[in-house]
Parts: C-alpha cells; structure tokens; sequence
C-alpha cells in the first residue's frame, strides 16, 4: 500500500476514467485511474516527448520505463508495428490498466510487466520514458543506469524532464556516466533529452 503514484499498491480507491492521446499520427482513448501518475490528462512533458522523438525502429525490443497506463509503450507499439514494446512500472494498477489499454487499441506487439520480470538478457533498440523524477535523486540514477546500459550497440534514449526538475544537471550526470547526451528539443519547461547507448571496446 501506499499514497505515491510510483507506489506498488496505490492506496487511493478506484475512480475510473478515461483520456484522450491526441497526436499527429495517432488517437487513443486510455483507461485510468487514481493511484497513478497523471490520471486525468495525458501529461504534458509526455505529449512532448511523443511530439519530439524521431520514429522508433521498426524491430527489435523496444522499451518504456515507467509506463503508468500506457501512452508512451503504447505509441511506440503503433508506430513500430515490426518491433516488440515493454512497457516496465513497479506500481500494479497502472500495469493492469496498460495491458486493458493495449487490447482496446487491438496492439498485439506491448507487454506490461514488473521490471524484475523482464528477460534480463534483453537490448533495447531504443528507450522512450517519461522517468520518475519524484523518486528522489539517488534512486532515479540507479533506475536510469540499470536500463540505459541495457540499450544496444548504436541504441538511442528519450527522456523527457522538466527544466525545474533538474534536466540540465541529469543531463550532465549522464554525460559523466559514460552515456552521450544531447539536448533533442525544448518546449515551454520542458526538455527532451536524447541518450547515447555507452561504447563498448
Ligand atoms: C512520470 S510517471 C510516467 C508515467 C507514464 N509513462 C506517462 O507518461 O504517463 C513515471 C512512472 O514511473 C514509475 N516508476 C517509479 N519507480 C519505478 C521503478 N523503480 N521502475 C519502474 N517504474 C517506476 C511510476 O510508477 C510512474 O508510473
């Protein structure tokens, strides 16, 4: 139980609802609930994200960390139609919520799961995420270098952060971490940063 939206078993009771994701190429309506991040609208910094980034691989595993209900793993899974979405997020409604979500919009190629549940051998072509920022800085830099180093020989992330929740020092703490980051776009407070998959010699 908990009172965080990043929390396993959301203590807030159930309230149903839904939104819409309006983008250039794509129109969802997504269930949600409270207990979850951004309940009532699709967030603003997502929207950005999924408006900035340049079009995903069209196979391979690709990947969303901290997907709460879906709007990131589930437009990445329609615009990449070839390629196989996991989504990853601790708390469970949201899970539950995202694999309803990905069989209304009839998206075969998404799965939703604990993060430990995920085949740990897996690369990720590419990383989109909106990242849980609130989880305080420590614990945001371990969930980041546990996946980020996960991403292929050539592979790319996008994460998008708000100026005032300290995108330019996570972009030079990823830099110093061995991970190329640039910033890709930036839009009223928010920026999208785009990671470089580590070299390996
Ligand atoms: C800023 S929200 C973004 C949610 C969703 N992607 C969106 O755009 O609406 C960050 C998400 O990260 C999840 N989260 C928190 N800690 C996590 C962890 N250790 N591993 C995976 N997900 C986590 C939270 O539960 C939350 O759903």
């Amino acid at each position: 139980m908990g009172d965080h939206y990043f929390s396993a078993e959301p203590g807030a009771a159930s309230r149903p609802a839904a939104v819409d994701l309006v983008l250039r190429d794509l129109h969802l309506r997504l269930e949600t609930d409270r207990g979850m991040f951004s309940p009532d609208r699709v967030d603003a910094g997502t929207r950005i994200l999924l408006d900035s980034v340049p079009p995903p691989p069209q196979e391979g595993h690709l990947l969303d960390v901290g997907c709460g209900y879906g709007p990131i793993a589930l437009t990445l899974a329609a615009r990449a139609p070839g390629a196989t979405v996991h989504g990853v997020d601790v708390n469970r409604r949201a899970l539950e919520l995202a694999g309803r979500n990905a069989a209304a919009a009839g998206l075969a190629n998404v799965s939703f799961t604990e993060p430990e549940a995920l085949d740990p051998e897996l690369r990720f072509a590419v990383i989109w995420s909106n990242p849980p920022i609130r989880i305080g800085k420590a614990a945001l830099h371990e969930l980041l270098e546990t996946w980020l180093s996960r991403l292929a020989p050539d592979g790319r992330a996008y994460l998008v952060v708000q100026k005032h929740l300290g995108s330019d020092s996570l972009q030079r703490w990823l830099t110093e971490s061995g991970l190329a980051t640039s910033r890709l776009a930036s839009r009223s407070s928010y920026r999208i940063l785009e990671v470089q998959a580590r070299e390996h010699p």
